[in-house]
């Protein structure tokens, strides 16, 4: 579990929301998730300075838009649910592929897959977070077995479960080959959060598992704080190292592998502007050494 420390008191931030009308064109549906995140950082900055008052004003007004089911119907558009996949599962399922294979013609001991080549003949365990409805792997039942957990679980095959509260592992059994955050980090409104969360993620996976790490493509390529090569310098100062990635269109695909204690020196990264511009975001992770 993370503990999530107060701040002192910042000033609230001006509300500026734009009503938007369900989520039926694609130009509406992007407005309703910006503006949703929008509100959700804001959500956090009041929250994190105490502000009682302004946290209820923001939360009607996330109310009004739908709440955060329209927001999630709204991201699924992105995916592709008639195929049971969400946004960007496949990409991950053709990759996992090559592991499992590579896991059942394992001759060399110890090599270095997400599971021991011991356990070729097991299904690979994913936990998903953030999962919405848990159909993104529901194909690949046969040898992946999921655990799906979302704050607003839309099926009863996901718990619902906050991450930041979900206790840490007590052993490898409570581990897994594979943890997926497609589209979540970004939906963390704190920069120190979204850290806490990579940190967090790394608790649960086994030696040598993968991390999945989806990000709308602005945020790597268009953020006043963030860069492809800053994710990548921040990812290896808490114990992962890129195994794979892929730029989509809209997105920005990682798969990392947990690297082990003593492999890697954890350092802070701080807010800080590194691609100036005026027509930027905002988008940030910070990270803090305790
Ligand atoms: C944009 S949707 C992502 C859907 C899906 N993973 C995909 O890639 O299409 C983000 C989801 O993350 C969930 N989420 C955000 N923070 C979370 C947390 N701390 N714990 C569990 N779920 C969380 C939200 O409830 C929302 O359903």
């Amino acid at each position: 579990m993370v503990k999530r420390k107060t701040k002192k008191p910042a000033k609230p931030l001006p509300l500026r929301v734009e009503k938007t009308s369900g989520v039926e064109k694609t130009a509406s549906t992007q407005k309703l998730i910006s503006t949703y995140h929008t509100l959700n950082k804001q959500l956090s900055a009041v929250l994190k300075a105490g502000d009682a008052k302004t946290a209820a004003t923001i939360r009607s007004e996330m109310e009004a838009l739908g709440g955060l089911h329209a927001y999630q119907r709204a991201s699924l558009k992105g995916g592709n649910e008639k195929k049971g996949l969400g946004a960007c599962g496949s990409w991950l399922v053709t990759f996992l592929r090559e592991e499992q294979k590579a896991r059942e013609n394992a001759t060399a001991p110890g090599a270095a897959t997400a599971a021991s080549p011991g356990a070729a003949k097991t299904k690979l365990r994913l936990l998903d977070v953030g999962a919405v409805s848990g159909q993104t792997y529901a194909k690949q039942a046969s040898w992946i077995d999921v655990s799906s957990i979302d704050l607003n679980p839309q099926s009863q095959t996901v718990k619902k479960q906050d991450f930041f509260e979900r206790p840490n592992p007590k052993g490898d059994d409570e581990r897994f080959h594979v943890l997926c955050l497609s589209l979540v980090v970004n939906f963390v409104g704190d920069p120190k959060l979204r850290g806490e969360m990579l940190i967090h993620a790394r608790r649960f996976l086994l030696p040598s598992g993968l991390l999945f790490l989806v990000l709308p493509l602005p945020c790597v390529t268009n953020s006043r704080y963030m860069t492809h090569e800053h994710l990548l310098a921040i990812i290896t100062s808490i114990g992962y190292t890129l195994v794979k990635q892929h730029f989509a269109r809209k997105l920005a695909f990682y798969l990392l592998r947990r690297v082990e204690n003593g492999q890697f020196k954890k350092v802070e990264w701080a807010k800080k502007e590194i691609h100036p511009g005026i027509e930027r975001n905002n988008f940030c992770i910070v990270i803090r050494k305790d």
